[in-house]
């Protein structure tokens, strides 16, 4: 059975990029995926400036909003490292709260995909034609978890 998700309020909301789960890189702390997703676009570019008013954001929709603002300048390799900046956070999101990765975890091999109906690349879009990066993600963060909890209790052996 495949899981669908996309808003926080519905089922597996958790799974959200917008979900209310903060997570700590390399020192500086996000509210959420999505603040820390949106602000990564402008490392190392002109309008890098906007990058503490993302972070700062009251709400995921305003950090979202911040970074599709299509007047900013993203970082030239945005394309190329978008999907290593959204797993690195994603596994972060999980490995810090013990709630919703006992969530992803229980979702044992089932495909994840979000539901998302404008959304091509990290959702399924409207037909269900979409490349699901996000569920892919999400579904490769479960497989490292477990991989995790494997070797934790061989080395507690
Ligand atoms: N608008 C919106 N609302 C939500 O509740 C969502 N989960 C999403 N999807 C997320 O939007 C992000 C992609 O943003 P860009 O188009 O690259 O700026 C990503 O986190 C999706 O999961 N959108």
């Amino acid at each position: 059975m495949t899981i669908y998700f996309y808003k926080v309020w519905q089922p597996y909301g958790c799974f959200s990029n917008f979900s209310p789960h903060s997570i700590e890189i390399q020192g500086t702390y996000w509210s959420t995926v999505e603040h820390y997703y949106q602000a990564q676009k402008f490392v190392g570019s002109v309008d890098a400036a906007i990058i503490p008013t993302i972070r700062d954001s009251r709400t995921p929709e305003e950090a979202a909003a911040l970074g599709r603002c299509s007047s900013r300048q993203l970082r030239p390799d945005w394309d190329f490292v978008k999907i290593i900046v959204m797993r690195e956070a994603v596994l972060k999101k999980f490995l810090t709260h013990a709630d919703i990765r006992e969530v992803l975890l229980s979702t044992g091999n089932e495909v994840l995909v979000e539901n998302s109906s404008c959304d091509y690349f990290w959702g399924c879009g409207a037909d269900k034609t979409g490349q699901n990066h996000l569920g892919k993600i999400l579904m490769s963060v479960r497989e490292e978890i477990r991989k995790l909890q494997v070797l934790s209790v061989v080395y507690r052996e």
